[in-house]
């Protein structure tokens, strides 16, 4: 019986690789292990071995030229495999369930609110005044900066969406929205009491609250100048987009846009206060920029472009904390991959961790080092996957960074911090402080 998964998923041309239990297969191991179990198995195996985590059979893929590969050939059957709660919560329109043409249509949709010159005219305007109120009056406090930034990534892009302000509607929504989160990542049993369920409550919820916006926003027949009021002007715009497709997008926009830019902030914070070396630089740049505003002169495009130490900054976070671990997909047919044999409907994954900490590619990798950089060919090689690859590479990357680098200059302009100390911190399988990352906050 103990062998049973290695007896059901015997198949001849599979890469080597252990199944684990029945049913658990080697999830326990690679949820309590983390990067060691990856590493401890392709010690043994190579870097391409099959596993069985999170409920499917999987290939592991930690080899660069093949990750790559997987990633530019979604068309030849290897599309998003991110797991059924996730789908289920994000919607059927969503972007992850959606392939072929339809993936580009709604690809497409997207990437026409968020082009440089939507960031340029709408986008960084509410940005940069979200953040101004955002992060006032935190001096003389204690803050959980964890919870700060979670609402902050919400609250920002609730903004960009639909101009919608802190307060009134926003409150009941960012509960909905954070219960909808929880649920994504929760085992799909429909069951009383389980974060599926209030997932799957929570996106009902939500799909309401849109509605009504919706339906108010026709009613009155104003214009609007954000996201919604782009998909909505149909002579305008040339993605015509029905109501269910709107509302799925904009959870997208959201949900995709949530943990990456909250937790990359987080962790800049606590990077930038263990390295004051780095802090001082990053400072001179924004104190740099203050000068030359008035005092309540918005951030624009050209102040961003000139935040390169900033952008060096994020880069270095998001590769030294890892915030994204990989990416996920399946094969939609039996196929040939690394002279290997894959069965159709096995899970792919395409892990990316270990190539954060390659010295080769980043000398002394486990120093935080933003100066690495500055030379911009770091950012265009082709092993630099911290944005995903291919044709689902991250269409939110500078909208991305220019919220964390509004957010920093505010931040860092205003206040001075240092950490209450002693809390923990995870790095697996996703970065978080369970109990909250508190700092002291004083004025700069
Ligand atoms: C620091 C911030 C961010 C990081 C590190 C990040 C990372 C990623 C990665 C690794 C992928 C690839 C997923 C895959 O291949 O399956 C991705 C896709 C995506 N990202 Fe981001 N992201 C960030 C910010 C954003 C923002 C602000 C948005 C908001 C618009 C966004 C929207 C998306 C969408 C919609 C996709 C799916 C694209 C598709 O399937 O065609 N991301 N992101």
């Amino acid at each position: 019986l103990l062998r049973w998964n290695e007896v059901r998923y015997r198949k001849k041309g599979l890469p080597l690789g252990t199944m684990g239990w029945p049913v658990f297969g080697e999830t326990t191991e690679f949820l309590k292990q983390g990067p060691n179990f990856m590493k401890n198995q392709r010690a043994r195996y190579g870097s391409f071995f099959k596993s069985h985590i999170l409920g499917c059979p999987t290939i592991v893929s930690m080899d660069p030229e093949l990750n790559r590969y997987i990633l530019m050939n979604e068309g030849k059957g290897l599309v998003p495999g991110y797991p059924q709660s996730m789908l289920d919560i994000l919607g059927k329109c969503n972007i992850a369930a959606v392939h072929g043409s339809t993936h580009k249509y709604m690809r497409g949709a997207l990437l026409s609110l968020i082009s440089p010159t939507m960031i340029r005219d709408q986008l960084l305007p509410k940005i940069d005044e979200f953040m101004r109120t955002h992060i006032t009056n935190w001096d003389e406090k204690i803050i959980n900066i964890q919870e700060k930034t979670k609402e902050m990534a919400f609250l920002s892009s609730l903004k960009q969406i639909a101009g919608i302000e802190s307060g009134s509607i926003s409150q009941p929504f960012m509960t909905e929205f954070f219960k909808l989160v929880l649920g994504t990542l929760s085992l799909p049993i429909d069951l009383p009491g389980t974060n599926y369920r209030r997932g799957l409550q929570a996106r009902k919820n939500i799909i309401g609250i849109l509605s009504q916006l919706l339906e108010e926003r026709r009613a009155s027949k104003e214009t609007h100048l954000d996201m919604l009021g782009c998909l909505m002007r149909k002579e305008e715009n040339r993605y015509k987009l029905t109501d269910e497709e709107i509302m799925d997008l904009i959870i997208t926009i959201m949900y995709s846009g949530y943990e990456t830019v909250s937790t990359t902030s987080m962790m800049a914070v606590k990077y930038l206060h263990d390295h004051p070396k780095v802090l001082e630089e990053l400072r001179r740049e924004h104190l740099a920029i203050r000068e030359r505003k008035k005092p309540d002169e918005p951030i624009n495009c050209s102040d961003l472009k000139s935040m390169k130490f900033t952008r060096a900054v994020i880069f270095e976070t998001s590769r030294l904390a890892t915030i994204v671990n990989g990416v996920l997909r399946k094969t939609t047919q039996d196929m040939e991959l690394n002279g290997h044999l894959i069965p159709k409907g096995w899970r792919i994954y395409v892990y990316t961790r270990e190539i954060n900490y390659d010295s080769f590619l980043y000398p002394d990798p486990l120093t935080f080092n933003p100066w690495r950089w500055l030379d911009k060919s770091l950012e265009s090689q082709s092993y630099f996957l911290i944005f995903g690859g291919g044709t689902r590479q991250c269409p939110g990357k500078e909208l991305g960074i220019a919220e964390i680098s509004t957010f920093l200059h505010y931040f860092v302009t205003r206040y001075r911090w240092e950490e209450v100390g002693g809390e923990k911190l995870m790095n697996f399988p996703r970065v978080e402080a369970p109990n909250g990352l508190h700092i002291r906050v004083s004025t700069y």
